[in-house]
């Protein structure tokens, strides 16, 4: 089972508009509501891989409540801690320019009492599982430590752990030596303190940080697909040209497929080749963590493996 940590969960609204003027009312032509916060858009795309999936984290409030019912929708099975602050919104506002801009909600404070018993549920979801993903940011009150600390009992159990986050939540994480991270350049720089602006700097900053003990380090280039760095070496996962309708969870959807591929047993080149294909396809579809079978079947085998 592959078990997806999500400690701030949002209704992710999914705003269609003509265009998106600062300071005028603007009418929106199409809502869509979605489970969000980066690590439900990844359980849902782990579901629609066909894998078993658990979704875990805080939820609370009105929101909380639709949030578990959008994902039973979903058939994706949950087991959070339900906690007393509202679970947020996330809205993104997509124009027909194609720009898309996001307002992410912080979250509601949760109680030490509230991470307590998230803690105390976790050992038993580790036992059951055989790849976590850790995603996303937390809300205040959750010790900025807190993702070192589950990715160091999930390694103990013996199991493998993606980490994909950022900020000092990922400066704190590499600490324990995740199997996997999903670092952008900004990333890269700020793990390092070295500068990064081209390709070259981007590949030796992923070595690094591969001979750092974390075994797959991955750098997605949207369009250009990703970047795999081992200790086999360095691959490029490139998709062909698509039809883009909204690339908001495309990340997610790519750490989902490589723990998919971990999950069962790929090589690293086949793993790449599904992340590429599935992220790809998520940015077909207008909802956030989400791809038609067909829009993947259809690009798999056009997805360029080269290695560098
Ligand atoms: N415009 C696009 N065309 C084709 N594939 C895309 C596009 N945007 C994203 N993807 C796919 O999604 C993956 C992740 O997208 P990216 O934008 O790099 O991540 P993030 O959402 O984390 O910023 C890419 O590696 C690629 O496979
Ligand atoms: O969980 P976080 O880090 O606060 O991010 C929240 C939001 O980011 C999104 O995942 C989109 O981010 P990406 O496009 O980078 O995948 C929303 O769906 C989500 O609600």
């Amino acid at each position: 089972m592959i078990t997806t940590v999500t400690l701030n969960v949002a209704v992710d609204k999914a705003y269609t508009v003509k265009e998106l003027n600062k300071g005028e009312v603007m009418r929106v032509l199409q809502c869509s509501n979605t489970a969000g916060g980066k690590g439900l858009n990844v359980a849902k795309v782990v579901k629609l891989c066909g894998e078993e999936v658990l979704a875990t984290g805080f939820v609370g409030g009105h929101n909380g409540a639709y949030v578990e019912d959008l994902l039973k929708e979903k058939m994706v099975p949950s087991r959070f801690v339900h906690v007393p602050g509202e679970t947020r919104s996330c809205i993104n506002v997509l124009a027909e320019d194609g720009s898309s801009t996001e307002f992410l909600e912080p979250g509601e404070p949760v109680r030490p009492e509230d991470v307590q018993n998230f803690l105390d549920q976790f050992d038993e979801i580790i036992r059951e599982s055989n790849v976590v993903t850790i995603s996303g940011s937390i809300p205040r009150g959750v010790p900025s430590d807190i993702y070192g600390s589950l990715i160091t009992k999930i390694k103990g159990a013996g199991k493998q752990v993606i980490l994909d986050t950022s900020g000092k939540l990922l400066e704190e994480g590499v600490k324990s030596r995740p199997t996997m991270i999903k670092p952008n350049d900004d990333e890269i720089e700020a793990l390092l303190g070295v500068p990064v602006t081209n390709r070259e700097e981007i590949i030796e900053g992923a070595g690094k940080l591969q001979k750092m003990g974390i075994e797959i380090v991955v750098v997605s280039l949207g369009s250009d697909g990703a970047l795999v760095v081992t200790e086999d070496g360095v691959l490029q996962g490139k998709p062909p040209k698509i039809e883009v309708v909204n690339t908001v969870g495309c990340g997610d959807s790519m750490t989902a497929a490589f723990a998919v591929g971990l999950s069962r047993g790929y090589s690293i080149e086949e793993t790449l080749r599904y992340a590429v294909a599935v992220s790809a396809a998520n940015a077909m579809t207008m909802q956030t963590g989400n791809f038609r079978q067909k829009d993947m079947e259809r690009i798999l085998p056009e997805v360029e493996i080269k290695r560098i």
